[in-house]
């Protein structure tokens, strides 16, 4: 199963998930110039960030919204940007959230599971209800795809909707997180965990203990952690003896040069150095 490999890059390379959600603007001007467009930087810069970091982390993901917005230029860039991940024997998540009638997501699945755009995760939105999930099924069951729905997200607004009471006594996120932890364990691997994970954000503390020990088997994707300021102390408390997740950091890696005086010379070892500083905060138990 493809979270058994996850499981592994985690006992190998800690819990740190880069994310290449790479903005033009984010990139400093030194490295632009080398570059004729801002599709040709932005996908020197993730080459650049693959090569230095492959060893360092566990998992790549790439948020689409980034490249959709430069449109059929930046869709290249996220697929050459995907096939270098996997081709250099790391894993991707696509963070696409997808969530749609069975029909469509079908679609979905074909579009991200295969092709141009093959991915080993990608994100999904479950709150269509679980027949929006079960396309992804026939992925999951060969063995080497995986999804990440989201239970609880890491954004302010989770509140307003995940967080409410049904008349069950659940929140709406313990009861869509319950729903797709029973799909989860139909798909177990040897690890222990379940090639259907769940997207929990490090950002909300309190029920974080709780979440964990409810969601045993589930491998959890926790966004937050940098620049959304997610602490190191709740990340924690999501892991289990320091496996069960891996933790992305996105603007907090890709501009980790803004925190060094003359740090955009060198953003790429400034990044590694962000790395090597998360993985010493998070995670510090494998077994
Ligand atoms: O609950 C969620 C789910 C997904 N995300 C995504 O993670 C990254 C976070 O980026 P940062 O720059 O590290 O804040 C981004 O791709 C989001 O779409 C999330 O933040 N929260």
């Amino acid at each position: 199963m493809i979270i058994d490999r996850l499981h592994e890059e985690v006992l190998n390379k800690g819990n740190v998930c880069v994310g290449l959600d790479t903005h033009y603007d984010y990139i400093p001007e030194g490295f632009k110039k080398r570059f004729n467009s801002p599709a040709e930087c932005i996908l020197n810069y993730n080459l650049s960030l693959i090569d230095a970091l492959k060893d360092k982390c566990a998992i790549f993901k790439v948020q689409i919204s980034y490249y959709e917005a430069l449109g059929l230029e930046g869709l290249k860039v996220y697929a050459e940007t995907l096939k270098y991940i996997r081709k250099n024997g790391m894993l991707a998540i696509s963070d696409i959230k997808r969530g749609d009638i069975a029909k469509t997501a079908g679609q979905y699945a074909k579009a991200h599971f295969e092709g141009d755009f093959e991915s080993d995760f990608i994100t999904v939105n479950p709150y269509m209800g679980m027949d929006s999930i079960e396309p992804y099924e026939e992925y999951i069951k060969r063995g080497d795809k995986g999804i990440f729905p989201l239970i609880r997200t890491s954004n302010k607004g989770a509140r307003d909707i995940q967080f409410e009471k049904l008349e069950n006594g659940k929140t709406v996120f313990e009861h869509t997180g319950d729903q797709i932890y029973n799909l989860a364990n139909k798909y177990i691997g040897n690890c222990g965990y379940s090639s259907i994970g769940g997207v929990v954000g490090c950002t909300h503390e309190d029920e974080s203990e709780e979440i964990r020990n409810r969601y045993k088997n589930m491998f959890f994707l926790i966004p937050g952690y940098g620049a959304q300021g997610g602490a190191a102390t709740v990340v924690n408390k999501l892991l289990n003896r320091g496996n069960g997740g891996v933790v992305n950091s996105s603007r907090g890696i890709l501009m980790a040069y803004k925190k060094y005086e003359n740090g955009e010379l060198n953003p790429i070892e400034c990044a590694v150095k962000e790395v090597e500083d998360m993985r010493k905060v998070i995670g510090v138990i494998h077994e």
